[in-house]
C-alpha cells in the first residue's frame, strides 16, 4: 500500500494554501532545473500536502516561462500520489459564468513553445492521453465540491493556448464554435508531464471570464480577472479542505492507470539508453528503469 499525498499546484491568484497547517518550505533541486519555487509542505486533518504556486509568489513566472519538468519532477520527489491543479480560465459557454468550477475531462493543445516531456533521445516513452485525468480524483473532487455548496461542472474540454497575450475574437469564436468548454495557458504541459511521472491529475478550472466572444462582455482584462479570482481563491481553499479531510489515507489504484502509465511506454531498447537521460528519469521513471 502506498500512503496518499496530495499535491496542488495553485494558479493565478492562488501563491498560498489557507489552511495548511504544520507548514515547512523547502526547496527541492531538479535535474530539470529550477521549478517554480520552494516546496510547501504540510498537513490538512492529517492528509499530507504538499503545495507550489506554479507562477510563483508574487506571480513572477509567465504561462511559457514555468519549467513544468522540474514542478512535476519535484512533486515526484516529495512523494506526491495525487496532483491538483486549481487554474483560473475564460468560458466558451453561457452556462458556465465565472465563479463556476469545471472539473475537466479533456484537453486541447494550442501551445507551441512548452516542454512537454520528460523522454526524449536516448529514452522514448509513448504515454496515453487518451483519458488525460484522473478519474476518482475528479470524483473526490466532485464531491468535495458538492459537499461545499460550490458551483461546479463534471466534464469540459480545457483548450491550452500559448498566452501570454489573450486570444484574438476569431480564436475565441472558433474554441466556442468547437465546443470546447474553458480556456487557459498552463494545463496541458503539467497534464502530459504528470501522466508520465505516474501522478493522477486533475484540473479545477476555476472560471474568471467569458474571454473575448460574448456580445454582453467587455474583452478580458486583469483587472477583471483579479476580481473575481479573489472570490474563486476563497472558494478553492474550501474545496481543498473538504477534499483532504475525506481523501482515502492509502492511495487508490487509478481506473485510467495514470499511477501505471509507463508499464507499456517505454520503447528504447534497453542498449540504446542514454545513462545521462535515464539518471535524470530516477524520480520520474524510477519505477519501471530500476525495476
Ligand atoms: C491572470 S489571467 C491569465 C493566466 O491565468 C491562468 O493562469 P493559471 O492557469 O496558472 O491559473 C491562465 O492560464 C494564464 O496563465
Ligand atoms: N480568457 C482567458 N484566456 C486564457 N487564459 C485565461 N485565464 C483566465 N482567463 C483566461
Amino acid at each position: 500500500m502506498t500512503k496518499a499525498v496530495l499535491g496542488i499546484i495553485g494558479g493565478s491568484g492562488l501563491y498560498d494554501l489557507p489552511g495548511l497547517e504544520n507548514v515547512r518550505e523547502e526547496r527541492i533541486e531538479s535535474p530539470w532545473g529550477d521549478p517554480s519555487g520552494a516546496i510547501r509542505f504540510g498537513d490538512i486533518a492529517g492528509l499530507p500536502i504538499v503545495f507550489l504556486p506554479r507562477h510563483d509568489k508574487g506571480h513572477r513566472l509567465s504561462p511559457t516561462d514555468i519549467n513544468y519538468r522540474a514542478n512535476i519532477d519535484v512533486m515526484k520527489r516529495a512523494g506526491v500520489t495525487d496532483l491538483v491543479s486549481l487554474s483560473a480560465c475564460g468560458s466558451y459557454k453561457e452556462e458556465l459564468p465565472p465563479g463556476t468550477f469545471v472539473i475537466v475531462d479533456q484537453f486541447v493543445d494550442r501551445t507551441h513553445n512548452r516542454a512537454t516531456s520528460f523522454f526524449g533521445t536516448g529514452c522514448v516513452a509513448h504515454v496515453s492521453m487518451a483519458h488525460p485525468v484522473a478519474p476518482r480524483l475528479c470524483m473526490r473532487i466532485a464531491e468535495a465540491a458538492d459537499a461545499e455548496s460550490i458551483p461546479f461542472v463534471r466534464g469540459g474540454t480545457y483548450v491550452c493556448m500559448e498566452g501570454p497575450q489573450f486570444s484574438t475574437l476569431a480564436e475565441s469564436l472558433t474554441y466556442k464554435n468547437l465546443g470546447y468548454s474553458v480556456v487557459g495557458m498552463t494545463n496541458l504541459p503539467e497534464a502530459k508531464l504528470a501522466r508520465e511521472a505516474e501522478l493522477c491529475y486533475a484540473t479545477v478550472a476555476m472560471v474568471t471570464d467569458f474571454d473575448c466572444w460574448h456580445p454582453d462582455h467587455d474583452a478580458v482584462t486583469v483587472q477583471d480577472i483579479i476580481r473575481v479570482l479573489t472570490a474563486n481563491a476563497e472558494k478553492a481553499a474550501r474545496l481543498v479542505g473538504r477534499l483532504a479531510r475525506d481523501f482515502p489515507r492509502e492511495h487508490e489504484e487509478c481506473p485510467a492507470g495514470s499511477d501505471r502509465a509507463l508499464d507499456t511506454a517505454i520503447i528504447t531498447a534497453p542498449e540504446a539508453r542514454d545513462p545521462a537521460l535515464l539518471k535524470k528519469l530516477d524520480a520520474v521513471a524510477g519505477r519501471v528503469l530500476n525495476g
